[in-house]
Protein backbone atom coordinates (compact mmCIF):
# COMPACT_ATOMS: atom_id res chain seq x y z
CA UNK A 1 0.00 0.00 0.00
CA UNK A 2 1.12 3.71 -0.74
CA UNK A 3 0.80 6.02 2.16
CA UNK A 4 0.91 9.93 2.18
CA UNK A 5 2.26 11.29 5.69
CA UNK A 6 1.68 15.22 6.72
CA UNK A 7 3.50 16.37 9.65
CA UNK A 8 6.73 14.77 10.47
CA UNK A 9 7.22 15.96 13.88
CA UNK A 10 8.06 13.15 17.22
CA UNK A 11 4.91 11.04 16.17
CA UNK A 12 5.35 11.50 12.10
CA UNK A 13 8.49 9.77 11.82
CA UNK A 14 7.18 6.81 13.80
CA UNK A 15 4.51 6.58 11.56
CA UNK A 16 6.57 6.68 8.54
CA UNK A 17 9.32 4.38 9.92
CA UNK A 18 6.85 1.72 11.58
CA UNK A 19 4.90 1.74 7.91
CA UNK A 20 7.79 1.87 5.75
CA UNK A 21 9.61 -0.92 8.16
CA UNK A 22 5.68 -3.37 7.38
CA UNK A 23 7.04 -3.41 3.35
CA UNK A 24 4.61 -0.10 2.34
CA UNK A 25 5.58 2.92 0.26
CA UNK A 26 5.83 6.36 2.39
CA UNK A 27 5.06 10.20 0.66
CA UNK A 28 6.18 12.10 3.07
CA UNK A 29 5.15 16.17 3.56
CA UNK A 30 5.89 18.57 6.45
CA UNK A 31 6.02 22.29 6.43
CA UNK A 32 10.00 21.88 7.80
CA UNK A 33 12.20 20.69 4.92
CA UNK A 34 14.26 18.56 7.70
CA UNK A 35 11.58 16.66 8.59
CA UNK A 36 10.97 15.86 5.29
CA UNK A 37 14.83 14.99 4.60
CA UNK A 38 14.74 12.56 7.98
CA UNK A 39 11.58 10.79 5.92
CA UNK A 40 13.25 10.67 3.05
CA UNK A 41 16.77 9.01 4.75
CA UNK A 42 14.16 6.26 6.29
CA UNK A 43 13.21 5.08 2.55
CA UNK A 44 10.11 7.82 2.49
CA UNK A 45 9.75 9.58 -1.05
CA UNK A 46 9.91 13.17 0.00
CA UNK A 47 7.22 15.74 -1.23
CA UNK A 48 8.13 19.94 -1.45
CA UNK A 49 4.95 21.18 -1.68
CA UNK A 50 1.34 19.62 -0.88
CA UNK A 51 1.13 20.18 -4.43
CA UNK A 52 3.43 17.59 -4.96
CA UNK A 53 2.47 15.09 -2.44
CA UNK A 54 -0.69 14.99 -3.80
CA UNK A 55 0.81 14.43 -7.51
CA UNK A 56 2.64 11.54 -5.81
CA UNK A 57 0.02 9.62 -4.40
CA UNK A 58 -2.25 7.51 -6.55
CA UNK A 59 -5.91 7.82 -7.95
CA UNK A 60 -7.24 5.90 -4.53
CA UNK A 61 -5.55 8.19 -1.95
CA UNK A 62 -4.12 6.70 1.59
CA UNK A 63 -3.65 9.97 3.60
CA UNK A 64 -2.78 10.10 7.49
CA UNK A 65 -2.28 13.32 9.02
CA UNK A 66 0.08 13.77 12.43
CA UNK A 67 0.18 17.44 12.35
CA UNK A 68 -0.79 19.49 15.69
CA UNK A 69 -4.89 19.60 16.51
CA UNK A 70 -6.87 22.57 15.90
CA UNK A 71 -5.74 25.04 13.13
CA UNK A 72 -2.82 22.85 11.39
CA UNK A 73 -5.32 20.10 10.28
CA UNK A 74 -8.37 22.62 9.30
CA UNK A 75 -5.57 24.48 7.01
CA UNK A 76 -4.54 21.01 5.73
CA UNK A 77 -8.07 19.22 4.65
CA UNK A 78 -8.41 22.96 3.02
CA UNK A 79 -5.73 22.55 0.75
CA UNK A 80 -6.33 18.78 -0.11
CA UNK A 81 -10.14 18.87 -0.50
CA UNK A 82 -10.08 19.85 -4.56
CA UNK A 83 -8.03 17.02 -4.81
CA UNK A 84 -10.33 14.08 -3.20
CA UNK A 85 -12.81 11.85 -3.23
CA UNK A 86 -15.33 9.44 -2.00
CA UNK A 87 -12.80 6.78 -2.93
CA UNK A 88 -9.93 8.23 -0.87
CA UNK A 89 -9.35 7.99 2.74
CA UNK A 90 -8.11 10.96 5.14
CA UNK A 91 -6.66 9.54 8.84
CA UNK A 92 -6.31 12.12 11.43
CA UNK A 93 -3.89 10.57 14.21
CA UNK A 94 -3.37 13.40 16.18
CA UNK A 95 -5.05 14.57 19.59
CA UNK A 96 -8.27 16.34 17.55
CA UNK A 97 -11.28 17.42 19.71
CA UNK A 98 -13.74 14.73 18.81
CA UNK A 99 -16.49 17.00 17.70
CA UNK A 100 -14.08 18.98 15.48
CA UNK A 101 -13.61 15.51 14.03
CA UNK A 102 -17.42 14.69 13.73
CA UNK A 103 -17.82 17.91 11.51
CA UNK A 104 -14.75 17.66 9.33
CA UNK A 105 -15.73 14.00 8.42
CA UNK A 106 -18.94 15.29 7.57
CA UNK A 107 -17.14 18.01 5.14
CA UNK A 108 -13.97 15.84 3.66
CA UNK A 109 -14.69 14.78 0.28
CA UNK A 110 -12.83 11.57 1.07
CA UNK A 111 -14.11 8.78 3.96
CA UNK A 112 -12.60 10.38 7.40
CA UNK A 113 -10.95 8.32 10.12
CA UNK A 114 -10.24 10.00 13.57
CA UNK A 115 -7.41 7.96 15.46
CA UNK A 116 -6.43 8.62 18.93
CA UNK A 117 -2.85 7.34 19.04
CA UNK A 118 -1.57 6.23 22.08
CA UNK A 119 2.09 5.02 22.86
CA UNK A 120 3.98 8.54 22.46
CA UNK A 121 7.44 8.58 20.81
CA UNK A 122 8.86 6.70 23.53
CA UNK A 123 6.21 3.95 22.31
CA UNK A 124 7.83 3.63 19.29
CA UNK A 125 9.32 0.17 19.10
CA UNK A 126 6.50 -0.89 20.57
CA UNK A 127 3.67 0.59 18.00
CA UNK A 128 0.85 2.27 19.68
CA UNK A 129 -2.44 1.86 20.38
CA UNK A 130 -5.04 3.15 17.84
CA UNK A 131 -8.45 3.89 18.82
CA UNK A 132 -10.00 4.57 15.40
CA UNK A 133 -13.49 6.11 14.60
CA UNK A 134 -15.31 6.70 10.93
CA UNK A 135 -16.67 4.24 8.28
CA UNK A 136 -16.08 0.72 8.04
CA UNK A 137 -14.93 0.04 4.81
CA UNK A 138 -12.46 2.92 5.51
CA UNK A 139 -10.80 1.14 8.69
CA UNK A 140 -10.70 -2.50 6.48
CA UNK A 141 -9.10 -0.37 3.92
CA UNK A 142 -6.19 1.05 6.24
CA UNK A 143 -6.26 -2.19 7.91
CA UNK A 144 -2.59 -3.30 6.82
CA UNK A 145 -1.24 0.51 8.41
CA UNK A 146 -2.60 -0.02 11.44
CA UNK A 147 -1.17 -3.33 11.75
CA UNK A 148 2.35 -1.64 11.44
CA UNK A 149 1.96 1.88 12.75
CA UNK A 150 -0.11 0.09 16.22
CA UNK A 151 1.66 -2.99 18.48
CA UNK A 152 0.16 -5.52 15.57
CA UNK A 153 -3.39 -6.65 14.67
CA UNK A 154 -4.56 -6.22 18.68
CA UNK A 155 -3.68 -2.64 18.94
CA UNK A 156 -6.09 -1.16 16.49
CA UNK A 157 -9.86 -1.33 16.94
CA UNK A 158 -13.09 0.31 15.20
CA UNK A 159 -14.08 1.86 18.28
CA UNK A 160 -17.55 2.98 16.15
CA UNK A 161 -18.61 5.77 13.99
CA UNK A 162 -17.18 9.29 13.47
CA UNK A 163 -15.55 11.13 16.23
CA UNK A 164 -15.70 7.79 18.05
CA UNK A 165 -11.82 7.41 17.75
CA UNK A 166 -11.02 10.77 19.26
CA UNK A 167 -13.81 10.75 22.12
CA UNK A 168 -11.99 7.79 23.44
CA UNK A 169 -8.52 8.77 23.11
CA UNK A 170 -9.91 12.12 25.24
CA UNK A 171 -11.13 10.08 27.70
CA UNK A 172 -7.76 8.03 28.13
CA UNK A 173 -5.80 11.08 28.43
CA UNK A 174 -8.18 12.16 31.58
CA UNK A 175 -7.54 9.18 33.29
CA UNK A 176 -3.81 9.83 32.18
CA UNK A 177 -3.85 12.88 34.23
CA UNK A 178 -6.19 11.45 37.15
CA UNK A 179 -3.03 8.42 37.06
CA UNK A 180 -0.09 10.76 37.01
CA UNK A 181 -1.43 12.66 39.92
CA UNK A 182 -2.32 9.92 42.09
CA UNK A 183 1.53 8.67 41.52
CA UNK A 184 2.74 12.73 42.32
CA UNK A 185 1.17 12.60 45.31
CA UNK A 186 2.43 9.11 46.91
CA UNK A 187 6.27 10.40 45.76
CA UNK A 188 5.75 13.37 46.89
CA UNK A 189 4.12 12.08 50.39
CA UNK A 190 7.05 9.80 50.08
CA UNK A 191 9.81 12.45 49.46
CA UNK A 192 8.51 14.82 51.99
CA UNK A 193 7.27 12.08 54.55
CA UNK A 194 9.16 10.13 57.20
CA UNK A 195 11.85 8.35 55.79
CA UNK A 196 14.79 9.15 53.49
CA UNK A 197 13.64 7.06 50.79
CA UNK A 198 15.20 6.47 47.55
CA UNK A 199 12.37 6.55 45.29
CA UNK A 200 13.99 5.02 42.18
CA UNK A 201 13.90 2.02 44.44
CA UNK A 202 10.39 2.49 45.40
CA UNK A 203 9.28 2.56 42.35
CA UNK A 204 11.44 -0.24 40.90
CA UNK A 205 10.08 -2.34 43.94
CA UNK A 206 6.41 -1.91 42.90
CA UNK A 207 7.01 -2.15 39.75
CA UNK A 208 7.89 -5.71 40.60
CA UNK A 209 4.88 -7.43 41.48
CA UNK A 210 2.84 -4.77 43.12
CA UNK A 211 -0.85 -4.14 42.41
CA UNK A 212 -0.40 -0.38 41.09
CA UNK A 213 2.79 -1.28 38.74
CA UNK A 214 2.79 0.25 35.29
CA UNK A 215 4.11 2.39 31.94
CA UNK A 216 3.69 5.44 33.93
CA UNK A 217 5.02 3.98 36.98
CA UNK A 218 8.08 2.44 35.04
CA UNK A 219 8.37 6.27 33.80
CA UNK A 220 8.54 7.03 37.14
CA UNK A 221 11.50 4.82 37.99
CA UNK A 222 13.39 6.13 34.76
CA UNK A 223 12.63 9.92 36.33
CA UNK A 224 13.92 8.94 39.59
CA UNK A 225 17.69 7.34 37.96
CA UNK A 226 17.93 9.81 35.67
CA UNK A 227 16.86 13.25 37.41
CA UNK A 228 18.03 11.86 41.11
CA UNK A 229 15.45 11.22 43.94
CA UNK A 230 14.65 14.85 44.59
CA UNK A 231 13.79 15.54 40.65
CA UNK A 232 16.85 17.41 40.17
CA UNK A 233 16.37 20.90 37.99
CA UNK A 234 12.49 19.59 36.95
CA UNK A 235 10.29 22.73 36.99
CA UNK A 236 6.89 22.44 38.84
CA UNK A 237 4.97 24.48 35.98
CA UNK A 238 3.14 21.86 33.65
CA UNK A 239 2.31 22.55 30.47
CA UNK A 240 -0.66 20.43 27.92
CA UNK A 241 -4.08 20.78 29.12
CA UNK A 242 -6.27 20.67 26.22
CA UNK A 243 -7.57 16.87 26.31
CA UNK A 244 -8.01 17.19 30.65
CA UNK A 245 -10.16 20.03 29.81
CA UNK A 246 -12.43 18.53 27.03
CA UNK A 247 -12.82 15.69 29.20
CA UNK A 248 -14.25 17.05 32.17
CA UNK A 249 -16.56 19.45 29.77
CA UNK A 250 -17.70 16.09 28.76
CA UNK A 251 -18.30 14.53 32.29
CA UNK A 252 -20.39 18.46 33.67
CA UNK A 253 -22.58 17.91 29.54
CA UNK A 254 -23.30 14.04 30.76
CA UNK A 255 -23.77 14.35 34.23
CA UNK A 256 -20.69 12.21 34.86
CA UNK A 257 -18.99 12.72 37.80
CA UNK A 258 -14.98 13.26 37.09
CA UNK A 259 -13.62 14.82 40.68
CA UNK A 260 -10.01 12.77 39.95
CA UNK A 261 -9.64 14.22 36.65
CA UNK A 262 -11.12 17.42 37.52
CA UNK A 263 -8.67 17.90 40.53
CA UNK A 264 -5.75 16.53 38.46
CA UNK A 265 -6.54 19.37 35.35
CA UNK A 266 -7.00 22.13 38.44
CA UNK A 267 -3.60 20.66 39.75
CA UNK A 268 -2.37 21.61 36.60
CA UNK A 269 -3.62 24.79 36.29
CA UNK A 270 -2.30 25.63 39.79
CA UNK A 271 1.03 24.22 38.83
CA UNK A 272 1.42 27.81 36.68
CA UNK A 273 1.83 29.84 39.84
CA UNK A 274 5.14 28.00 40.26
CA UNK A 275 5.29 26.92 43.63
CA UNK A 276 7.54 23.83 43.95
CA UNK A 277 5.37 21.30 44.13
CA UNK A 278 6.77 17.48 43.87
CA UNK A 279 3.96 16.18 42.22
CA UNK A 280 3.83 18.39 39.46
CA UNK A 281 7.32 18.36 39.40
CA UNK A 282 6.86 14.36 38.54
CA UNK A 283 4.00 14.98 36.40
CA UNK A 284 6.49 17.08 34.07
CA UNK A 285 9.19 14.46 33.54
CA UNK A 286 6.32 12.12 33.20
CA UNK A 287 5.33 14.23 30.16
CA UNK A 288 8.74 13.69 28.59
CA UNK A 289 8.44 10.12 29.73
CA UNK A 290 5.93 9.22 27.53
CA UNK A 291 5.59 12.53 25.60
CA UNK A 292 9.00 13.79 24.62
CA UNK A 293 7.23 17.30 25.34
CA UNK A 294 9.95 19.62 26.92
CA UNK A 295 10.93 19.43 30.68
CA UNK A 296 10.90 23.04 32.21
CA UNK A 297 13.84 23.20 34.67
CA UNK A 298 14.07 25.97 37.16
CA UNK A 299 17.72 28.02 37.33
N1 LIG B 1 3.77 13.53 21.53
C1 LIG B 1 2.87 12.67 22.01
O1 LIG B 1 3.07 12.00 23.04
C2 LIG B 1 1.59 12.43 21.31
C3 LIG B 1 1.10 13.32 20.40
N2 LIG B 1 -0.11 13.09 19.81
C4 LIG B 1 -0.69 14.02 18.85
O2 LIG B 1 -0.07 13.81 17.57
C5 LIG B 1 -0.02 15.04 16.85
C6 LIG B 1 1.43 15.33 16.50
O3 LIG B 1 2.17 15.39 17.72
P1 LIG B 1 3.78 15.46 17.75
O4 LIG B 1 4.35 14.59 16.68
O5 LIG B 1 4.16 15.23 19.17
O6 LIG B 1 4.00 16.99 17.35
P2 LIG B 1 5.34 17.69 16.77
O7 LIG B 1 5.22 19.11 17.11
O8 LIG B 1 6.54 16.91 17.19
O9 LIG B 1 5.17 17.49 15.19
C7 LIG B 1 4.21 18.16 14.42
C8 LIG B 1 4.74 18.27 13.00
O10 LIG B 1 3.71 18.79 12.17
C9 LIG B 1 4.30 19.75 11.29
N3 LIG B 1 3.24 20.65 10.83
C10 LIG B 1 2.57 21.58 11.54
N4 LIG B 1 1.63 22.17 10.77
C11 LIG B 1 1.72 21.60 9.55
C12 LIG B 1 1.01 21.77 8.32
N5 LIG B 1 0.02 22.66 8.21
N6 LIG B 1 1.38 21.02 7.26
C13 LIG B 1 2.38 20.12 7.37
N7 LIG B 1 3.09 19.89 8.50
C14 LIG B 1 2.75 20.63 9.59
C15 LIG B 1 5.38 20.43 12.11
O11 LIG B 1 6.34 21.05 11.28
C16 LIG B 1 5.94 19.24 12.88
O12 LIG B 1 6.98 18.58 12.19
C17 LIG B 1 -0.65 16.10 17.79
O13 LIG B 1 -2.02 16.20 17.50
C18 LIG B 1 -0.44 15.50 19.16
O14 LIG B 1 -1.36 15.99 20.12
C19 LIG B 1 -0.85 11.96 20.06
C20 LIG B 1 -0.39 11.05 20.96
C21 LIG B 1 0.85 11.21 21.67
O1 LIG C 1 -1.78 12.27 24.06
C1 LIG C 1 -0.71 12.28 24.65
C2 LIG C 1 -0.29 11.15 25.50
O2 LIG C 1 -1.28 10.17 25.58
C3 LIG C 1 0.16 13.47 24.49
O3 LIG C 1 1.41 13.32 25.10
C4 LIG C 1 -0.56 14.68 24.98
O4 LIG C 1 0.19 15.84 24.65
C5 LIG C 1 -0.80 14.60 26.49
O5 LIG C 1 -1.71 15.59 26.90
P1 LIG C 1 -1.17 16.93 27.62
O6 LIG C 1 -0.30 17.63 26.60
O7 LIG C 1 -2.41 17.72 27.95
O8 LIG C 1 -0.40 16.50 28.83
Amino acid sequence: MQLGLIGLGRMGQIVVDRTLAAGHDVVAFDLDDEAVATAADAGADPADSLADFVDQLGSEKRIWLMVPAGEAVDVTLEELEDHLDGDDVVVDGGNSYFEDSVRRAESCPAAYLDCGTSGGPAGAELGFSLMVGGPQWAYDELEPVFDAVATGPDGHERMGPAGSGHYVKMIHNGVEYALMQAYGEGFELLHEGRFDLDLENVASVWNNGAVIRSWLLELCEEAFREEGTDLGTVADRVEGGSTGTWTVQEGLEQEVPLPLIYTALSERFGSRADDGRFSRRLANRLRYGFGRHEVPRRE
